[in-house]
């Protein structure tokens, strides 16, 4: 595939231009951490190929659950939720356990936005009482990335439809140009029409959900390339006429089918969804060699002028309101799905014996059972729970060794806030009388 796209802007010279986000999402198993490890390494080898060198992008991992991350993160939720203890301390199942670790990641959302538009944004230049120094080749590190790629669960809806979903995706676009790459596994999205259609309809439904710009990221086309399903995508002709000769073969090898009522609603939905296909970009990639990639990155450029032209104006205004928003409405609806999770203390599926003694001493909460964690973690976090990987951040946080129980939890949630009172309050007010 020609990699002939323009060497990226000089940072040093171009009007700066903040970032573009690209949030990876897509079904279980569709390739999203094998294509944020492609487009990274990708990213990696083209800021250290340019000249002078630029700077990396900036990538987070919300995936709680991922056992190891195949690219260096710069955020990782992992160092700041320990998705077995809240499992343990939820009697949570694994979608549960997701669910109430980004709910807890969420509480932080003010301050992984303030650490990134610290990284991310060009910063006003320090004042300085010495002379400049000749300084021909600006450093990388020094620059702002032009990327910034999160990997998301695997359990699309957990992040999609979930209120701390909307909480990241919403503080994310306050600041930064945001993209949605949905994932495709293509070989299996094209089996059939009706499976095809489904995962057309699973987009379409975060389109609306999300509206933020999209491109659909067919990937695996080193297994089974595009053509076919952009082919189903251009022209409602051609993905009907593959509904009619399904539904051919059904009859001639004797299986039932959805009996003509199936074929039908098919046909139907093709020509409804033309209007949503004419949304979106399109893409064939193949994460495991790399191919594809660069007409990814120009795709997310046309995303990122249409979130400008689009989206942006007003976003400004709003930004406040966002703000207010985010702690207000939606960390009730979160705190809703830590009350579901708590109900299920003893009475759900996941339900066990009270824990004995040395356990529950072991890890009470879940900010006792962050505390609990590898020493390697505990060097870096410094006190509230939060950490950026790469450095440490100066953040005021509090030994809170003692701590325990909800009073805890409810400092966490204060400091996780940056302050007393709100939400905080809420979260906390909310988990005492669900738990106590
Ligand atoms: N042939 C081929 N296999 C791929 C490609 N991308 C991913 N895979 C394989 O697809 C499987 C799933 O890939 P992952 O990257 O783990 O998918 P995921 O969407 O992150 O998975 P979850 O996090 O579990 O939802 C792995 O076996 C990958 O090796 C690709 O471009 N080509």
């Amino acid at each position: 595939m020609a990699s002939s796209a323009a060497p990226p802007p000089d940072p040093s010279t171009s009007p700066s231009k903040p970032p573009v986000a690209i949030v990876c999402v897509g079904m279980a198993g569709s390739g999203k951490t094998t294509f944020t490890h492609r487009l990274v390494s990708h990213l990696h080898n083209r800021a250290a190929a340019a000249t002078p060198p630029t700077a990396p992008p900036y990538v987070l991992n919300l995936d709680p659950a991922v056992r190891s991350v195949p690219f260096e993160s710069n955020v990782d939720i992992r160092d700041s939720v320990n998705y077995k203890e809240v499992m343990k301390q939820y009697n949570l199942g694994p979608n549960g356990g997701i669910l109430t670790s980004l709910n807890l990641f969420a509480t932080k959302v003010d301050q992984v936005m303030g650490i990134l538009e610290k990284r991310c944004l060009p910063q006003p230049p320090a004042l300085s009482t010495t002379a400049p120094a000749s300084t021909p080749t600006p450093d990388p590190t020094l620059q702002t990335p032009e990327h910034i790629i999160l990997d998301t669960p695997g359990q699309i809806e957990v992040f999609v439809w979930s209120a701390s979903g909307s909480i990241l995706l919403s503080a994310l676009s306050t600041s930064f140009p945001t993209v949605l790459a949905y994932i495709i596994d293509t070989p299996r999205t094209t089996q059939n029409t009706a499976t095809f259609m489904s995962n057309m309809l699973y987009a379409i439904s975060i389109l609306y959900k999300t509206r933020l710009p999209m491109i659909l990221v067919f990937n695996k086309t080193d297994v089974k390339d595009e053509t076919e399903a952009v082919g189903w995508m251009r022209d409602f002709e051609t993905f009907q006429a593959a509904v009619r000769e399904e539904e051919e073969g059904e009859r001639e090898g004797g299986i039932g089918g959805g009996g003509g009522y199936m074929g039908g609603l098919l046909n139907s939905m093709s020509l409804v969804l033309e209007e949503f296909y004419a949304h979106l970009s399109v893409v064939g990639v193949s994460a495991a060699t790399g191919d594809g990639i660069e007409e990814f990155l120009e795709a997310v450029e046309g995303k990122r002028e249409e979130f400008d032209k689009e989206f942006r104006p007003g976003m400004d205004d709003r930004k406040a309101e966002l703000k207010k928003e985010r702690e207000q409405a939606d960390l009730g609806r979160m705190m809703g799905d830590l009350g579901v999770s708590s109900k299920a203390k003893g009475t759900g599926k996941y339900s066990k014996r009270p824990a004995p003694k040395h356990e529950v001493e072991e890890a009470e909460t879940v900010s006792e059972a962050e505390e609990l964690e590898e020493e390697r973690r505990r060097e870096r976090e410094d006190g509230d729970g939060w950490v950026e990987r790469d450095e440490d951040e100066p953040v005021g946080g509090e030994d809170d060794e003692d701590e325990g129980g909800k009073e805890g939890l409810q400092a966490r949630y204060a400091q996780a806030l940056g302050k007393s009172g709100g939400a905080a309050d809420m979260a906390s007010e909310y988990i005492r009388r669900t738990q106590g």
